[in-house]
């Protein structure tokens, strides 16, 4: 099936105000959400954001109270057996049927989805490191987890759909399942991934999709994002000079920067100024930093961490 042409762009999910109810309550509030056929997509939000309610909308799990969904250019309201046929689930929270093993999970998935790739499957499961004859009830939940993801690898679909996926996983596994993404990138299909580990999302996305309260607040591509984002400069000033720099810097429009004290077991050492600088401006800083004889200077590019935590912040609704 191939992903949807109405943007100009493929367009493997499109969602436009989407509202959705439980009562008078709407955990989500006019979601404008928009993933690119091929893309490896981040999709996140605090607690209580709204990603997994959106999710199961975009599954046919819920009916949305208002909005236009498309996923693959279909709606899921009305064509749901359509969009799982071509789209892989994984919850962050997997049951499966306690008595099968394995393997006969694996079986049973692949028998209600009427499709298979036998090859891909067992290669997966060897990734996984995954015991198909071992029964489900003693799984693990990281077991159970790979379970999920090796039938949503597996699976010869075009959109994957992971909802905190890797919850669960150690690191090695953590390694095992970012291959397998870009894998599935490379192989033309498109990821929605929605997780809280900000490092994930951070190597494996190409763009992002934040929301909160239930509302987007922030979409691009993850190399623009870095590029807006400011740089970590710290530097040791000599005794004196302090109060000249400030000044120079805040002729550039920055604050001043914040400052620790001298440590007093080490007199001779001088106060250490720290920074936060937009991109553009970290020559002109540097600059000012070096012509005060400023020691110990460093510079940190941008970490997306901090542009995400931003919207983390202040969450209360
Ligand atoms: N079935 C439901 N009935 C009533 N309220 C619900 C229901 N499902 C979700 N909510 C509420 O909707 C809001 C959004 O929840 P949702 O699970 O979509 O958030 P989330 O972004 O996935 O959060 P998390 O990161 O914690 O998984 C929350 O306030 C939640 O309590």
């Amino acid at each position: 099936m191939s992903v949807e042409t109405g943007t100009g762009k493929d367009t493997a999910v499109d969602v436009q105000g989407l509202v959705k109810r439980f009562g008078s309550f709407a955990a989500v509030e006019g979601l404008d959400l928009r993933v690119r056929g091929g893309e490896v997509h981040g999709f996140l939000g605090p607690n209580g954001a709204g990603k997994t309610t959106t999710i199961r909308v975009l599954l046919g799990l819920y009916r949305a109270s208002a909005g236009r969904i498309r996923v693959l250019g279909c709606d899921p309201a009305t064509e749901a057996a359509q969009v799982n046929r071509h789209v892989s689930y994984v919850p962050g929270e997997v049951t499966l049927w306690p008595n099968l093993t394995g393997q006969e999970v694996l079986d049973a998935l692949a028998g209600l989805r009427g499709a298979r790739n036998a090859a891909a499957e067992r290669r997966l499961t060897e990734d996984f490191a995954l015991e198909p004859r071992k029964p489900v009830r003693a799984y693990s939940k990281g077991n159970r987890q790979k379970v999920a993801l090796v039938a949503a690898f597996a699976a010869p679909t075009d959109l994957l759909i992971l909802d905190e996926p890797t919850a669960g996983l150690d690191p090695l596994m953590e390694e095992v399942f970012q291959r397998c993404v870009r894998e599935a990138a490379g192989a033309g299909r498109t990821v929605l991934l929605s997780s809280h580990i900000l490092a994930e999302v951070e190597d494996v996305c190409e763009s992002v999709s934040i929301i909160k309260d239930g509302r987007l607040v922030e979409s691009g591509r993850l190399a623009e994002m870095r590029h807006l984002a400011a740089s970590r400069v710290t530097a040791r000033l000599g005794a004196g000079r302090e109060a000249a720099v400030r000044g120079e810097l805040r002729t550039l429009g920055l604050d001043g920067g914040e400052s620790s004290e001298a440590d007093p077991d080490e007199p001779g050492r001088s106060d250490e100024v720290r920074m936060s600088v937009p991109r553009g401006q970290v020559t002109a800083v540097l600059g000012v930093l070096a012509a005060a004889g400023a020691t110990d200077i460093t510079c940190t590019p941008a970490k997306l961490e901090d542009l995400f935590l931003r919207h983390y912040q202040a969450v209360a609704r």
